[in-house]
């Protein structure tokens, strides 16, 4: 066993079994349904969709964003906890600036951002839940990154091309009506090349992790979910499938992942505001979590509030739930991105995705 497995593992029915396997378990069943829908000719409606995709989105998605940050940011340094939220709203500041100058280039971070969360946390929880012996360097546990995110986006570009553009479409009209198409070039060629080059890394993944299996299940449980993650999200309708897979799956190991290692974490002394989620008496803790709760859902709602406010066409030119769909896709990247990048890559002693 290398230096990379030296963490608890979840056992099935114990911390993190649960989740892991009722991730799975949602998968499987709507692959099942969605493939059932389609052999009987039934299409979902597209506000149908946009409605799925925004509970899933902001009613069970959002709140689990908030707990990641709570638990990374509990007994920390009061001046790591300052400078963590200083960067945080820098790069927000930043990255909706680049929206307003570059709506293009702004929709190609979003989609990276989708691609690094759901990639680079699913390695983690992996790592925690069932090891990673058959991923041996840093350039394999990329690509194993880049190719379980790359199913949230690159497998519905390919299987979902229509309706991806036109969400796409709509999500940079609402900087720049108009944008997307002066680049798009020709999206046939555009498919062919993403739906390749996916395949190569996929398939290098998998030949790669076989080769350097230690036999311990470890790369066969990788495997299946790789592949089931890309069958997911070829048979169910990008909206529903992307809307979805970040409460039910990505939330569901990440809450697993913590399950696992929790125990392993040194009990330090708590500081600041969060140090009353510590105290003894069970009323305070209470009222802190209350106020922790209201706090984080304010400011959260307060940027979207900004965010809706300066922006030129906040639904993009369309209909309520498609252009609410595409504004909270927006909405939830800006603040995706310097939860992946502070929270976890510049967060290099602990970090949302904490595996000792
Ligand atoms: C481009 C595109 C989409 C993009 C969604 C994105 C970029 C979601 C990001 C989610 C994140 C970062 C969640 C974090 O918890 C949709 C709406 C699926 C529709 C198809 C086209």
């Amino acid at each position: 066993m290398n230096t990379e497995s030296r963490f608890a593992r979840a056992v099935p029915g114990t911390a993190g079994g649960v989740p892991l396997t009722a991730s799975r378990t949602v998968l499987v069943a709507l692959i099942v349904g969605f493939a059932a829908l389609r052999v009987a000719g039934v299409r979902v409606p597209l506000r149908v969709q946009a409605g799925v995709y925004l509970l899933g989105m902001v009613a069970m998605n959002l709140p689990h964003g908030g707990y990641e940050h709570v638990s990374n940011l509990r007994r920390r340094a009061l001046s790591f906890q300052g400078r963590y939220v200083l960067v945080y709203l820098a790069m927000i500041g930043l990255f909706a600036g680049l929206f307003f100058a570059a709506p293009v280039a702004g929709l190609a971070l979003a989609v990276s951002v989708a691609v690094a969360k759901g990639g680079f946390g699913d390695v983690q929880a992996m790592r925690a839940l069932y090891g990673t012996d058959h991923l041996r360097s840093r350039p394999q546990r990329w690509l194993a990154a880049a190719v379980r995110g790359g199913a949230v986006m690159i497998v519905p570009m390919v299987f979902w091309p229509g309706t991806f553009y036109a969400f796409s479409t709509v999500m940079v009209n609402i900087f720049e009506p108009g944008a997307l198409s002066a680049v798009a070039g020709d999206l046939g060629t555009r498919r062919l090349v993403l739906g390749g080059g996916y395949s190569v890394a996929l398939f290098g993944h998998l030949a790669l992790g076989y080769h350097r299996s230690t036999g311990d299940g470890a790369f066969l449980a990788d495997a299946a979910e790789t592949l089931l993650l890309v069958a997911y999200f070829a048979a169910v309708p990008v909206v529903v499938a992307v809307g979805l897979y970040f409460p039910l799956w990505y939330s569901a190991r990440q809450v697993a992942r913590s399950a696992a290692v929790d125990d392993t974490l040194e009990p330090a002394s708590s500081a600041g505001p969060l140090s009353a989620l510590d105290a003894d008496d069970p009323e305070r803790v209470a009222l802190a979590s209350w106020g922790v709760l209201i706090a984080g859902s304010l400011a959260t709602f307060g940027l979207a509030a900004a965010l809706w406010t300066i922006s030129p066409q906040p639904l993009g030119g369309a209909g309520l739930l498609t252009g609410l769909v595409a504004f909270w896709s927006i909405f939830i990247s800006i603040v995706a991105l310097p939860h992946v990048v502070v929270g976890a890559w510049l967060d290099r002693e602990r970090g949302i995705w904490y595996v000792p």
